[in-house]
């Protein structure tokens, strides 16, 4: 099933064991059962996992260390069987994300697993044109073998286009997410290729990677502009030879995998500063699919808070509250910085805040305490043309560039995206004012 995650449960094989792995199975989850956590090692060695789910009585401490040496990033909860509050503390003090006591309660074992990993079911809201466009790009190409490069702003559902494309391209496997930002090369490296015994200290097994465990699958690598030199030149060699070695092996390994890659970043400025492969860049950018930021999607806005605002209230046991209609104006008057994610975080706030019969514009808070309210927004469609006349089409062509511009935080994919103008269109306009000393807003 796409979008399946492995869990990995550890613990003596009693019943109380297996009647959560029956629930994990029933939420969703691919669950493999091993008796010792050295069994659970094997298991992710061979073929990786989303979370671990461990005994408390075992050793977690050791496990944990495991784990690190081998440059291996899954989450682990704790669970038992009337467990003391101290083990459950000593778990988590060793590591574990989170304690689940057993015998089992259906929704914390759903709980669990949802907090832990994020399954995004693939909820998409929208029809925007710029957005049905590119979903209509994506489903064309999804059946292909070409790369995908998705780009666009932070928090604007890349990882939704993505999951979109992949289900729509028929690959049996689950999509292989890999957060290539915040994570040392090191580990992304094994991460993504595995690598032999003794490639390095910490390296006591083999390990299969990413690349290997997707077979025919989908891999989806965020934020690749993160990735650094020596990833991007394997990467780019996998691509091109379609096999790669592990780590410290010469085995060559056969590449099926589709891979679809995302970023927020203006990939082409990072290739001119020397941080990104031209070549690379070339490979994964064989189709692009630009997703749209939330202020350039029009309705889509109401919908999506609208779809939120129910999904939430039902979520926290709270009843559902319609926008007013001056909460709808503002919601359309700030621009998003932070795109979708933003708005369902501050959409989850107002749920919680709102007493009334409706959610008001004095229930809208950002995540730092300010009121959208005191914030001084643009009006939309507040531009009088009057106060145009009497002035050049180049001037007002330029501070219509340089305002979107600095709407979209110097991002200039989407400020061309939202303009209708090609990025080489918007870097050529840009080039001529510098070259005329006036101030643009720098790339993200
Ligand atoms: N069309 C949509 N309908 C409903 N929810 C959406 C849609 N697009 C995005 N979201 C939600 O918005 C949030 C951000 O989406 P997503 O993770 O895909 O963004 P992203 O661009 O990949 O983020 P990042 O820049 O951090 O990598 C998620 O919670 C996602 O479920």
């Amino acid at each position: 099933m796409p979008g399946t995650i492995r869990m990995i449960l550890v613990g003596a094989p009693g019943s109380e064991f297996r009647r959560a792995a029956e629930m994990a199975r029933d939420a969703g989850a691919d669950v493999a059962m091993a008796d010792t956590p050295a069994q659970a090692l094997d298991f992710l060695r061979e073929g990786g996992g989303d979370m671990v789910m461990i005994d408390v009585d075992a050793d977690i401490a050791g496990f944990m260390a495991s784990i690190r040496a081998e440059r291996f990033t899954i989450p682990v909860l704790a669970c038992g069987i009337q467990a003391s509050a101290e083990r459950a503390v000593a778990a988590i003090r060793a590591g574990a994300r989170d304690y689940v006591p057993l015998p089992p309660q259906r929704e914390l074992i759903a709980a669990a697993i949802a907090s832990v990993i994020e399954r995004k079911a693939p909820v998409r809201i929208g029809d925007h044109p710029a957005l049905a466009r590119a979903f209509a790009l994506a489903t064309a190409v999804a059946p292909t073998a070409a790369p995908i490069l998705v780009t666009g702003e932070k928090g604007s559902g890349k990882e939704v286009m993505a999951r979109a494309i992949h289900e729509a391209s028929g690959r049996a496997n689950p999509l292989h997410v890999v957060e290539c930002a915040g994570i040392g090369a090191d580990v992304l490296e094994s991460e993504l290729f595995g690598h032999e015994t003794g490639a390095f200290p910490g390296a006591v097994a083999r390990r299969i990677g990413r690349l290997e465990t997707a077979g025919g699958g989908t891999i989806f690598l965020r934020e690749v502009g993160s990735l650094a030199p020596a990833i991007q030149a394997r990467l780019l060699s996998a691509l091109q030879e379609q096999r790669f070695t592990r780590i410290g092996g010469d085995e060559l390994v056969p590449f099926r995998a589709r891979l679809i890659a995302s970023t927020g970043m203006d990939l082409e400025a990072a290739v001119h500063t020397g941080s990104f492969r031209a070549d690379l860049l070339v490979r994964l950018g064989l189709v692009r699919v630009e997703v749209p930021p939330l202020r350039a999607r029009g309705g889509d806005l109401a919908q999506l808070a609208t779809h939120f605002a129910e999904r939430l209230s039902e979520a926290d046991g709270i009843v559902v509250r319609p926008f007013s209609d001056a909460t709808l104006v503002l919601l359309s008057r700030y621009a998003w910085p932070g795109n979708i994610r933003e708005l369902e975080d501050c959409i989850h706030r107002a749920v919680l805040l709102a007493k009334g019969t409706a959610i008001e514009p004095d229930d809208l808070v950002r995540s730092d305490g300010t009121r959208l309210l005191d914030l001084e927004l643009a009006e939309p469609g507040g531009l009088q043309i009057e106060s145009l006349v009497g002035r050049t089409v180049e001037e007002v062509e330029r501070e219509l560039i340089l305002h979107t511009l600095e709407r979209c935080h110097g991002n200039r994919t989407s400020a061309s995206n939202i303009l209708g103008i090609s990025v080489r269109t918007m870097r050529n306009k840009l080039r001529t004012f510098i070259e005329a000393g006036i101030a643009v807003a720098p790339a993200p």
